[in-house]
């Protein structure tokens, strides 16, 4: 661990490794002594309990769970968490709001490289290109065939957006100019928004008989964790492509293994998975028809660039208790 600066200052912790611009960002605010996890990779438990510890604001990913136990370590001088990620599923927010600590997330900054990668993988999944790359390189490639490789195109297609968010919005957009014929979405209330899109406020069950493409974009809760189930792939057509790049627990992979292997559905594509990483040998990594991404969404440089300046501007509104750029606001 390394420890930028020592005086009497509001003490941070940032649990990774941060671009020299966002450190100075921080630093230069002389109002804070900076503690960090210099690595690129997560701090182990035992590393994160103890670099809290006595933290008057915490900077994290969303692959670091903070719950009571990271709050208790951190104790009571703790104002703010400010996360890396507009998703806040990794943050036990009954007990945070119990402590009265303010959290800062990162929304819209991202929603377009999210879009963008959710419809490549789409693409991606219904064209079957990693499957084609696969050929192309193992000598697959034998000839041109009629059938070989074929896939399922959006012209003409339903497609189904399952959360029509900020981030559903955003990828309806990008779908609408390849030809799609019906876009229906499902959630908890109908959005004034969806008319730009021509969107269908459906219920789930039509969403999902009515599909040639089914894609989550909701936000992890106790209602929709798992709600992609047996169920929910029985009743997709056998020609339809499922994507996910909201959080890997929406879906219960079992299930969607078996509908994938039985051919009760044609193809999945998944940017976010349980656990991350999926281990090397999870029967999801067999399938021709499983595409799988490192949960990517947001990957685009100037994204994250952007995503680290916010957090760390939250992060600084937040110790200093003055006004935070985006501050979640805590229903629970
Ligand atoms: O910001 C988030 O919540 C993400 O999942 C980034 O891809």
């Amino acid at each position: 661990m390394q420890t930028v600066e020592a005086h009497e200052l509001m003490k941070v912790f940032v649990t990774r490794r941060i671009s020299p611009e966002a450190m100075k960002i921080l630093t230069t605010a002389g109002v804070c002594e900076v503690s960090l996890w210099d690595s690129e990779e997560p701090a182990p438990r035992s590393e994160l309990l103890k670099g809290v510890q006595g933290a008057h604001g915490i900077l994290c990913m969303l692959s670091d769970e903070i719950d009571a136990e990271v709050l208790d370590a951190a104790g009571p001088n703790l104002k703010v968490i400010s996360t890396l990620s507009v998703g806040y599923d990794h943050l036990a927010l009954d007990e945070v709001k119990k402590r009265g600590i303010r959290v800062g997330y990162t929304p819209d900054v991202l929603t377009d490289a999210t879009a963008e990668l959710t419809v490549a993988l789409l693409l991606a999944t219904a064209r079957r290109i990693p499957e084609g790359l696969e050929e192309v390189k193992n000598g697959g490639w034998s000839s041109w065939k009629p059938f070989w490789l074929c896939g399922n195109g959006l012209s003409g297609s339903t497609v189904g957006i399952i959360g029509l968010g900020r981030i559903g919005m955003a990828i309806s957009r990008r779908l609408m100019p390849f030809g799609v014929k019906r876009l229906l979405y499902s959630g908890r209330t109908a959005k004034p928004h969806a008319t730009e899109v021509n969107g269908e406020f459906v219920p789930l069950d039509t969403l999902i008989t009515e599909s040639d493409f089914i894609v989550v974009s909701c936000s992890l809760t106790p209602e929709t964790q798992g709600l992609c189930d047996k169920a929910f792939f029985s009743k997709m057509k056998n020609t339809a492509v499922f994507v996910n790049s909201s959080r890997g627990a929406v879906v219960n992979q079992e299930d969607l293994y078996e509908a994938l292997s039985s051919g009760q559905i044609a193809a999945a594509g998944l940017d976010v998975t349980t656990p991350e990483p999926l281990p090397t040998n999870h029967p999801l990594l067999t399938l021709k028809n499983c595409v799988v991404l490192p949960h990517i969404g947001s990957a685009t440089y100037s994204t994250r660039r952007t995503m680290l300046a916010l957090a760390v501007r939250n992060l600084l509104g937040g110790v200093q208790g003055t006004e935070m750029p985006i501050i979640l606001t805590l229903h629970v």
